[in-house]
């Protein structure tokens, strides 16, 4: 049996924008998604995925054909529930030449779902991480993190970047620009998030910011205004003191650009009322700046405040279904169990 976990994130600045050979600056957070994969004598794939849902549930099947669920549940949530785990199998499966292996795989995670802390990245990543293992193979960290976009990207059909796989596989801040990916050195950033409880669609939201940018050259040029502004971010970043605390010109600064990255995203149409809400709250009670994180639609805001006041009031605010300090995970993928 093998347990590997691997941390969710938030974006600092640069979702959506990402997609289309922008940079963005994701950073992994404390939250983590963990993957049990014990090897089975046969090729079958028996999944548990019990934060999935309420109740959770368990299916097991040879091949897509013959899913069985344990009990009756949606078959939009079956395919939700295997569709990454089973991508993250098959790039296990090729990586260790075992075409025919099957595993009983157990997801445990505390990170919501479709909320934009790149829940699906971290499983993807445990997944192959632990599968791989089982199978005796240890990967490189930068060949985990490319399977894990390539079973990203096929299960979002072709809308992912690198930027969720990375940054869940190598943990720290991480820099994407298209396929260039790296680390970079920050100082300890204070995240505070906010989770509505809802979640987004990323696929579709990501369609619309697509379809938009197609329809207005303005909307193609407010996606190069958050390359810009993550590029200025990079540059504050790189002359900050790595692993210190930030200075509160620095997290000035930081805050008024995940300002301005929030309201260019909600011109994009990715925000909700429950988003900027719980934004406004943070900005109130003092956060130096707050903005959605990932997909956005619903799910979670990341604020910067090294205070306890933002999650106090995030908190007290009607459309906040918890609030948390988030910090910053430096490790990325690990090895709980072999
Ligand atoms: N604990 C979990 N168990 C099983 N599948 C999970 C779990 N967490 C996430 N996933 C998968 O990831 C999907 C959510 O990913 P996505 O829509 O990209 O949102 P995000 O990555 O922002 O959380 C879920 O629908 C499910 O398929
Ligand atoms: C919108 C996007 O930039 C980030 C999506 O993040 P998440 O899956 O909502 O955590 C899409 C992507 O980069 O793949
Ligand atoms: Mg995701």
């Amino acid at each position: 049996m093998t347990v590997s976990s691997a941390p969710g994130k938030v974006y600092l600045f640069g979702e959506h924008a990402v997609v289309y050979g922008e940079p963005a600056v994701p950073c992994a957070v404390e939250r983590r998604a963990a993957v049990t994969v014990e090897a089975r004598d046969d090729d079958r794939i028996r999944v548990e995925a019990s934060d999935l849902s309420l109740d959770g549930f368990t299916v097991e099947y040879g091949g897509t054909a013959d899913r069985r669920p344990d009990v009756d549940v949606p078959a939009s949530l079956l395919d939700a529930a295997t569709g990454y785990i089973d991508a993250a199998v098959e790039q296990a499966r090729d990586a260790a030449d075992a075409p025919d292996a099957g595993f009983d795989v157990t997801i445990e995670s505390d990170i919501p779902l479709g909320a934009g802390l790149g829940s699906s990245a971290a499983v993807v990543v445990a997944g192959i991480d632990a599968a791989t293992r089982e199978l005796g193979v240890e990967l490189e960290k930068t060949e985990l993190a490319d399977r894990a976009y390539r079973a990203e990207y096929e299960v979002q059909d072709g809308e992912a970047s690198r930027a969720d796989t990375f940054c869940s596989t190598m943990g720290g801040a991480v820099r994407i620009e298209g396929d260039d990916c790296r680390r970079i050195d920050t100082p300890n950033l204070p995240f505070v998030v906010g989770f509505d409880g809802g979640a987004g669609d990323t696929g579709e939201l990501v369609a619309g910011v697509r379809a938009l940018r197609e329809e207005y050259g303005f909307a193609a040029d407010t996606v190069e205004n958050i390359g810009d502004i993550v590029r200025r971010g990079e540059t504050l970043l790189s002359a900050a003191d790595p692993g210190a605390d930030p200075t509160e010109d620095l997290l000035t600064e930081l805050g008024r650009l995940m300002n301005f990255d929030h309201g260019l995203l909600e011109a994009l149409g990715v925000s909700s009322r429950t988003l900027d809400n719980m934004v406004w709250a943070a900005r109130e009670a003092g956060a130096h700046g707050a903005k959605l994180t990932g997909a956005g639609g619903g799910g979670c805001i990341v604020a910067l405040d090294d205070t306890r006041e933002t999650e106090t009031a995030l908190r007290y605010t009607a459309e906040c279904e918890n609030a948390f300090r988030a910090e910053l995970d430096r490790e990325g993928v690990r090895v709980e169990e072999a």
